[in-house]
């Protein structure tokens, strides 16, 4: 039996063996056929060239024998023919050139040449592309040459173009006129060309408009490369597959100079465009020899150094390194990896310049200011007679107190001028403090503030409101040289201080802004001068604003620039949030983005959102892995304390969330209320909105409460306000804008083209809510789009209802629909609070089986 069973498998064996010599003589014959083809094509390529050169030279004399040859004639040995190919050369030649494509014929001799080489493997081409590039060729030069040379070659025996190149240039010509031809063959020509290379798209763009200056890419990545080549270190035989060497230089020649280096990138853009291949020698030579020594069948001394300088960008220029060494007995493999940050890739190909946010809407105009008031006729002159009044009591009043004063001097301001005492020697400063309510009421005005002493100066100030306040117009504000200077990243123009200064602030930095004021002392007008001077400086594409209004009034001046500059949620059917409940989710929802951005930000390697969009831009980040260039997000809410009293934490949590966390990320917020009370302003919110702005206010307490310190409650309303962000209050009389003014901006804005929709915020879905059950999600009906969305879910592996909305354009509702039925079919999971759902289906592999079920 043993025996037996021993016999079986000796003849298996010996079955196999002879099998597989059969297989290896097989695929022994089918290359020397290949081979033999191969080198045959080249011959004849060779004898084609010769006959075709020739005939340039002989074809005048060969004519009439080849047009009537008598019979036999050429097969005569003493034949006259005098083409050195011979009579059949010189048939050839005639009935390929005068006969079909003219000159271009040549492209035939090229395809044979490198069809040959190709099946003799002496180079790798890619056939299918190199035929049907010189078959282009050939009939557009045919074309191009009938139209443009054989007019001024009429008495020559050669038709550049050929016959056919002749005919079809005469129909055509018929057809669409002379010049139409002309256009024909220009655009066909650019067509292709672009099929070859990018570059076109910039010699183009570069004709058209010749100043333009092309963007120096310092590196890029050749993701083909990227992926084969660990297929590469471990394969040989992908060796024989395209190769690039440029791409595989050693490190060395990685650090070599810049303009060595672009020139470098530049083949390596032009290779990964064309897919011909290098000689396999000069392969070998480029490459260093350790490349190709592994896996042979002896693995002994197999060691594959693999180098990919992937990226030659500066910051992720080096080059990952992988050292694998195997040996007998095996050793472990070893492993080193200066990685590069996955999302530093640089991105090639047509992307010639930096990326430019604003060109979805470039024609986007930004307000101008003559849609604001001019108030300039107003200002009035400085009244001398009340200045000099003022003094005088000033230095009646604290004589009375037995106060001397050694100079006084005083700066007007809007609606404030501030007298700078300078204190005879020996007065006490807390003296002069403590007389504060006496001298304001011999002084009898209302918003006397005394600041002693005034801070790095040995003064005390005494700011007295003037008798006719001029207001401080926007207008004058945004025209102002430092308004329209500014580097500011987010410049909010607020007003004037009392020398007159134009203030600004940069709420970038700020980041986060406490507004509080009584009922009509200009909290919303402040508001609005905010939101002015942001519209007036920024783009579309880089800012949105969330703006929450629970009093419904205030801000609905907005609405219609909702596509330009609001971001909403999803399913927000206004762009400006009046309602509560509307009010957490947004809240929640922005908690939600500020993830995300972290998210992306790490994924860059980036600390703020500057730094980020300064990557995006200049395509250092790839938008294939989800990166997109970051709007700052304004968040703006009015009447916070009637939010807090409705909804209390569910409001301060995400509110505070954000305040702490959000400013890197380029989200900032700025909330109002007419009711400082600790309530409402909080321990935690104080604490993360360093930038505080008092307008007047009912009480002192509601003063400490927004400024730490009393003083707002001395103010004289009108857009009087106090500035705090670090020690000491400034104060500054508030731009004015009116409603009328904000309508007109508005309506600048909203009259050019914008977005097809506001910012969509990210969806949030709040565990606690009742959702309806996936249980009763229609499966019969799967959505058009479902596979796709499912197929872009696994790409990215994070299963969010607003990618798919924003990769299809697709309201919010359709796309909750689609993740429902993605939830059912198990693809994703079940919702996950604010993070996005967990993907369960690991590769399009596990899709394909799981659509078949589905469609069974
Ligand atoms: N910066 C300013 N310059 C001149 N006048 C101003 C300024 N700010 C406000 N005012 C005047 O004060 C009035 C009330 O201002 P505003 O509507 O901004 O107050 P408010 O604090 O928002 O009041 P409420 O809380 O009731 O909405 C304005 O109509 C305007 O006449």
């Amino acid at each position: 039996m043993i025996k037996k069973k021993k016999e079986t498998k000796a003849s298996e064996t010996h079955e196999e063996s002879l099998f597989s010599k059969e297989k290896i003589v097989t695929a022994m014959k089918g290359e020397s056929i290949h081979f033999a083809l191969g080198l045959l094509m080249v011959i004849f390529g060779v004898y084609l060239l010769l006959a075709f050169t020739s005939f340039f030279f002989t074809g005048g004399a060969d004519q009439s024998l080849l047009e009537h040859p008598e019979p036999g004639e050429l097969a005569r040995t003493d034949n006259q023919i005098q083409n050195v190919a011979g009579p059949r050369g010189a048939q050839l030649a005639q009935f390929l050139i005068n006969g079909c494509f003219g000159i271009s014929a040549y492209a035939i001799v090229v395809f044979l040449i490198v069809a040959g080489m190709s099946l003799m493997k002496a180079y790798q081409f890619n056939l299918l592309k190199w035929f049907i590039g010189c078959s282009i060729v050939m009939i557009w030069l045919s074309l191009a040459l009938a139209f443009g040379v054989q007019p001024f070659l009429t008495d020559s025996f050669i038709y550049p173009g050929g016959l056919h190149g002749y005919n079809a240039c005469q129909w055509i010509s018929s057809q669409i006129g002379m010049p139409g031809m002309f256009l024909l063959l220009l655009v066909t020509a650019v067509l292709f060309a672009l099929l070859l290379t990018r570059k076109t798209i910039w010699v183009v763009r570069k004709a058209l408009r010749p100043d333009l200056s092309r963007f120096k890419r310092k590196g890029k990545v050749q993701p083909e490369a990227t992926e084969n080549s660990g297929n590469d270190a471990i394969h040989p035989e992908s060796a024989e597959t395209v190769e690039e060497p440029e791409l595989r230089q050693p490190e060395e020649q990685q650090m070599s100079s810049q303009a060595v280096a672009t020139e470098e990138e530049e083949k390596a853009e032009e290779a990964s465009e064309d897919t011909t291949a290098r000689p396999f020698e000069q392969e070998e030579d480029e490459e260093p020899s350790y490349l190709h020594s592994s896996h042979s069948n002896d693995t002994r001394d197999a060691r594959v150094v693999e180098l990919e300088p992937t990226i030659a960008e500066p910051v992720a220029s080096r080059p990952t390194v992988t050292v694998e060494t195997t040996s007998q007995p095996s050793e472990p493999s070893f492993e080193i990896s200066d990685e590069i940050h996955e999302d530093d890739e640089m991105l090639h190909g047509e992307l010639t310049q930096p990326y430019n946010p604003r060109l979805d809407l470039e024609h986007y105009q930004f307000p101008t200011l003559d849609l604001l008031k001019n108030y300039d006729d107003n200002i009035p002159a400085i009244d001398m007679e009340e200045q000099n009044a003022n003094k005088d009591r000033i230095i009646k009043v604290l004589r009375s107190f037995g106060i001397e004063i050694s100079s006084i001097k005083a700066s007007v301001g809007p609606t404030i001028t501030l007298y700078e005492i300078t204190p005879a020697e020996g007065v006490r400063i807390s003296k002069i403090r403590n007389l504060e309510d006496d001298i304001a009421l011999s002084l009898s005005a209302l918003g006397i503030r005394i600041i002693a002493p005034i801070p790095g100066k040995g003064t005390i100030g005494i700011e007295v409101p003037n008798a006719n306040p001029h207001i401080v117009p926007m207008s004058s504000i945004l025209a102002s040289r430092k308004f329209q200077e500014t580097t500011f990243d987010l410049p909010v123009a607020l007003g004037k201080t009392i020398t007159n200064e134009v203030f600004m602030v940069d709420l970038a930095k700020a980041p986060h802004m406490l507004v509080a004021g009584a009922t009509g002392q200009g909290k919303s007008v402040g508001l609005n001068a905010i939101v002015t001077s942001l519209l007036y400086k920024k783009h579309p594409s880089e800012l949105k604003f969330v703006i929450i209004d629970p009093k419904k009034v205030e801000f609905a001046i907005y609405a219609p620039i909702e596509r330009h500059f609001l971001a909403k949620l999803p399913d927000g059917e206004d762009a400006i949030i009046t309602d509560v409940t509307k009010v957490v989710q947004t809240l929640n929802s922005l908690c939600v983005e500020m993830d995300t951005r972290y998210d992306l930000l790490r994924k860059a390697g980036c600390r703020n959102i500057k730094e980020y969009n300064q990557k995006f831009i200049n395509r250092q980040l790839n938008p294939e892995k989800g990166h997109h260039f970051l709007p700052y997000i304004v968040i703006i809410i009015d009447e916070f304390g009637d939010l807090i009293m409705t909804a209390g934490k569910d409001v301060e949590l995400p509110i505070c969330r954000i305040a702490q966390l959000a400013r890197a990320v380029g989200i900032h917020a700025i909330i109002a209320t007419q009711r400082p009370t600790t309530n409402i302003i909080t321990g935690t919110i104080k604490a993360n909105f360093p930038a505080r702005v008092a307008f007047k206010v009912a009480s002192m307490m509601d003063s400490r409460t927004i400024l730490d310190r009393p003083g707002a409650q001395q103010l004289i309303g009108k857009g009087d306000m106090l500035y705090l962000q670090g020690n000491d209050p400034v104060r500054v009389q508030c731009a004015f804008v009116d409603t009328p003014e904000v309508e007109r901006i508005a309506d600048f804005i909203s009259k050019q083209q914008g977005y097809p929709t506001a910012f969509m915020l990210p969806e949030y879905v709040d565990e606690n809510s009742d959702s309806g059950s996936v249980a009763d999600v229609d499966m019969n009906r799967l959505d058009p789009l479902f596979e796709e969305a499912a197929r872009l879910l696994i790409y990215h592996q994070q299963g969010s209802t607003s990618l798919i909305q924003r990769k299809f354009s697709i309201g919010y509702n359709r796309a909750g629909r689609i993740m429902d039925q993605l939830e059912r079919a198990g693809i994703v999971g079940p919702t996950n609070g604010s993070k996005a759902r967990e993907v369960l289906c690991m590769d399009e592999n596990d899709l394909d089986m799981r659509m078949k079920g589905l469609k069974e």
